[in-house]
């Protein structure tokens, strides 16, 4: 640091204590001049050196506050140390608090000279002006009726100061209806005008941002999301999540806590995290994007049954979890899937996806050498079944978590070693057991034990995967879609005994929205989005040595 070229350094007030203050290419540091003679004489000068790193800068503003208006007005009144110094610029930036958690501090020096003053914002303010990831305009939408309905009040009063601080010009869209947020995103918003697209609301408002960004694009380019094997254009605007949901999983797995403070922040300053999206058919049709849960069995039958208690709050999960629990209902079908490759690694390999992640990494710069000649190769061996497992039985819960699906209520996820960009979901199968095991396999997901090491458990990382309800010794079922007919399957029912396991069907849970079709077939996009995020940091970020 000591080489590196000072661009401003000033003698200024800070809280009654003279600083020198440094600007620095990429880091702003002050200190403490006169040494207090009450200081105790171990303590030394550079403890009390304090650094912020120039891209953790939100904003460099003029201060405005009364003793500085006044000392200016009274020049001659004046003795405290403050308002000899009536010019003041206050800066705020980033702090880490509690692990991953994020707030907006501020500090502020006083000085004597207007001059000098005006210098140190304009020369922050060019610095700032550098970092060109930084978004200057966003596209807001809020669902008001999220989580705990409380998505307008945490914009207004959490996220939106953070947003004027930092100079974003924002457009703001209070969803009136489901579905509104991805119509206009598909048909009418001028993505032109946007450097990044918010969503305030929970993962089923996430979906629809998801899928409004995700098709536009791909109608604007003239790709047709009908074709499985179709090369879907990534989206450049970046989507950043404030958490205003029941689960907030994307916000959590991403970001390792649901602030909205900490969300906004990751926006302002930039970050940029890629994602996998998997896309979802049924017959050739296109159904729907995932990012994170695709789950049949235990995960539909829950969300199937707490959208009729939606009224509860984030709390109906507890409820149609618990029920689902007791009604301990299985299905059969057939699932095929495409393995990855082994760089990507594997499920139990305790290789956690943290910010920079190698793996991700990799896969990406292997993404881009990619050549065609191996692209047809593998396209060839993917439309063959060659490379394909396939499994028959009977199923508690099927899930491919595409992330590790953290969440507050489980702090490692579903699948804790999953990665958020490499290009594979970890498909985890739960094979029919007794209520006993399947509550262990749960309670696993809670604590520190390893929710795959069960005899009637396994986990596959894969590409692709395809999924066909039907009991395996019976012929395989049509879809249930196409069988109004077919029983009442609903966990109630089959507490009532009408519940037959051979002709039993589940739904799938797609990122908190219920899928219309069971027999699907599920194919990962590498990377397909960005999110304003940087992935879970390993440890708290230590104070940059000056
Ligand atoms: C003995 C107690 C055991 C508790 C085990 C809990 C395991 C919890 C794992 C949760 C994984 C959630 C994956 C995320 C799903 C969301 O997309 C979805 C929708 O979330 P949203 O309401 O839109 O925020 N939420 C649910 C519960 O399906
Ligand atoms: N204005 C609205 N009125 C009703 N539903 C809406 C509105 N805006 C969005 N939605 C829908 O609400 C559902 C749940 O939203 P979400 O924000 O994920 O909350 P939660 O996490 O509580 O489920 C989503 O499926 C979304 O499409
Ligand atoms: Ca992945």
């Amino acid at each position: 640091m000591e080489n590196q070229d000072k661009i401003i350094c000033s003698e200024l007030f800070q809280k009654q204590r003279k600083v020198e203050v440094v600007l620095y290419p990429a880091v702003l540091a002050w200190k403490e001049i006169e040494k207090s003679s009450k200081r105790s004489s171990g303590t030394s000068e550079s403890e009390h050196s304090q650094t912020v790193k120039v891209c953790e800068i939100v904003a460099v503003h003029k201060t405005e506050d009364e003793a500085d208006a006044q000392a200016r007005s009274h020049p001659k009144k004046i003795n405290q140390p403050s308002q000899q110094y009536p010019y003041a610029f206050t800066v705020s930036y980033v702090r880490r608090t509690r692990q991953h958690l994020w707030c907006c501090a501020d500090v502020t020096f006083h000085c004597a000279d207007q001059q000098i003053c005006e210098q140190w914002i304009q020369v922050a303010n060019e610095q700032l002006s550098l970092l060109t990831n930084r978004p200057k305009n966003l596209l807001v939408y809020i669902n008001p009726y999220g989580g705990k309905r409380r998505g307008e009040r945490i914009y207004e009063q959490k996220v939106a100061p953070v947003f004027r601080r930092a100079g974003i010009f924002t457009d703001v869209i209070v969803t009136e209806r489901a579905n509104h947020a991805r119509d206009h995103l598909k048909t009418e918003a001028n993505l032109d005008d946007y450097d990044g697209v918010v969503c305030v609301g929970g993962d089923g408002m996430f979906s629809e941002i998801l899928h409004g960004l995700v098709t536009r694009i791909q109608t604007d380019h003239g790709v047709d999301q009908n074709q499985p094997d179709a090369e879907l254009v990534p989206c450049s605007l970046r989507i950043g999540i404030i958490p205003a949901g029941s689960t907030d999983c994307i916000c959590f797995a991403t970001q390792g806590t649901n602030d909205p403070v900490t969300s906004a922040l990751h926006i302002v300053v930039g970050d940029s995290q890629p994602m996998d999206v998997c896309s979802v058919h049924h017959n050739g049709v296109f159904l729907k994007y995932s990012v994170s849960l695709l789950g049949y069995g235990f995960y539909g039958d829950v969300l199937t049954d707490s959208e009729r208690n939606r009224w509860l709050g984030p709390a109906r999960y507890d409820l149609s979890g618990f029920k689902t629990f007791l009604s301990h209902n299985y299905y059969g079908g057939t699932v095929s899937f495409l393995p990855a490759d082994d760089n990507v690694g594997h499920p139990r390999d305790k290789l956690q996806c943290r910010s920079g992640c190698r793996i991700c990494q990799h896969k990406h710069s292997s993404k881009d050498e990619h050549d065609e000649a191996s692209e047809e190769k593998e396209k060839a061996a993917e439309d063959s079944d060659r490379g394909w497992s396939v499994i028959h039985g009977k199923f508690i819960a099927i899930n491919s978590a595409s992330m590790s699906c953290a969440c507050p209520r489980s702090p490692k996820g579903l699948s804790p070693f999953a990665h958020l960009a490499d290009g594979t979901t970890d498909l985890i199968l739960v094979r029919k057991c007794s209520r006993l095991d399947f509550f262990r396999h749960l309670l696993r997901h809670t604590n520190n034990d390893d929710q795959f090491d069960h005899w009637f458990v396994e986990v596959h990382r894969v590409r692709k995967f395809r999924f066909q309800p039907g009991h395996p010794d019976l012929a395989p079922l049509e879809d249930a879609s196409e069988h109004p007919e077919s029983p009442d399957l609903s966990p109630i029912s089959s507490l009532q005994e009408t519940y037959d396991d051979r002709t039993a069907e589940s739904s799938w849970n797609c990122d908190g929205e219920i899928l219309h079709h069971t027999a699907i077939q599920v194919s990962v996009q590498c990377q397909l989005i960005r999110l304003f995020a940087r992935g879970i940091e390993e440890q708290q970020d230590a104070e940059v040595a000056v």
